[in-house]
């Protein structure tokens, strides 16, 4: 843990260089007789710190975007980069984490293994593994759980593994989509309490991926807002609501303005 998010309301006016760049960047899918514009003309700025959610409907790109972003799909054109660097070079130096929709954890291995296994990859020293595996599941308040397996752990447990996972090797970067999408509302809700405690205390950048109106403006210092076919940037909405987060949060009246911009923002990509 180095820094602290110290956010009031977003900074996307901040002069301070991206941490990711998106410059006029579109995905198109190619098959014989089809062609899908999963993303056009994509542009977005994202500064140290920033919580940023991308919304839209099914297919609009949200997740083509991410891939891109963690290099798993190589853009039909436009620029990314991350730390200054191309989405290759910036997995090669593991500038990220990624929490995918559904945990994949490795159902053979311990919760403890499973935060390990990046370490393991990476060669992280022998000796500092376990603790650093430690001190994640620690963060996520599952260190009581460490030697038990996935299937023994409800769907909300099995997210914060994935969670330390990603976290272990220490990214400044987190990309996340839909992590909490199959979850029911409280745990749901539980879980954003988490990760802006994990979000605060880290410092970390966050892409989150997400359907939902409410869990996007209580998490997020921008939102993204995005429409399908072709899949565009439609907006982008800044969260000026006062942090930390609370449970009060969701009544405060900004919050259901901000949440009433993000719909018709919505509903005019839409039409
Ligand atoms: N590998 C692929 N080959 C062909 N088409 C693809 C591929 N991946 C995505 N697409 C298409 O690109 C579009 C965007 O898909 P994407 O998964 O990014 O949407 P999404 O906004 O994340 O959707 P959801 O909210 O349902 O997860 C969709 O029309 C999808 O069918």
């Amino acid at each position: 843990m180095t820094a602290q998010n110290n956010f009031t309301q977003g900074n996307s006016s901040s002069s301070s260089p991206p941490l990711v760049s998106v410059r006029d960047v579109t995905m198109i899918f190619r098959t014989q007789d089809t062609e899908t514009i999963a993303l056009q003309g994509a542009n977005l700025d994202i500064q140290p710190g920033e919580f940023i959610s991308l919304i839209g409907p099914s297919g609009c790109g949200k997740t083509t975007l991410l891939r891109i972003l963690a290099d798993l799909q190589t853009p039909t054109s436009g620029d990314i980069s991350i730390k200054g660097m191309t989405p290759t070079k910036a997995r090669e130096s593991r500038a990220y984490g990624y929490v995918f929709q559904a945990p994949a954890l490795m159902d053979w291995r311990s919760v403890l293994k499973n935060v390990m296994l990046p370490l393991e990859v990476m060669n992280f020293p022998k000796e500092n593994r376990l603790e650093k595996a430690r001190e994640m599941l620690r963060l996520v308040g599952l260190e009581k759980f460490e030697k038990n397996f996935p299937f023994q752990l409800s769907g909300g447990m099995q997210q914060r593994v994935s969670i330390a996972r990603a976290l272990a090797f220490d990214p400044p970067l987190l990309f996340m989509d839909e992590p909490f999408g199959a979850l029911d509302e409280i745990t749901r809700e539980n879980l954003n309490m988490e990760l802006l405690r994990l979000w605060r205390e880290t410092g970390k950048t966050v892409i989150f991926v997400t359907h939902s109106i409410s869990e996007a403006v209580f998490l997020s210092t921008r939102v993204v807002v995005m429409t399908a076919r072709p899949g565009k940037i439609e907006g982008i909405v800044n969260v000026d609501l006062p942090q930390p987060r609370s449970v009060e949060t969701r009544e405060h009246p900004r919050f259901f303005e901000i949440a009433t911009e993000i719909r018709e923002l919505l509903r005019k990509g839409h039409a």
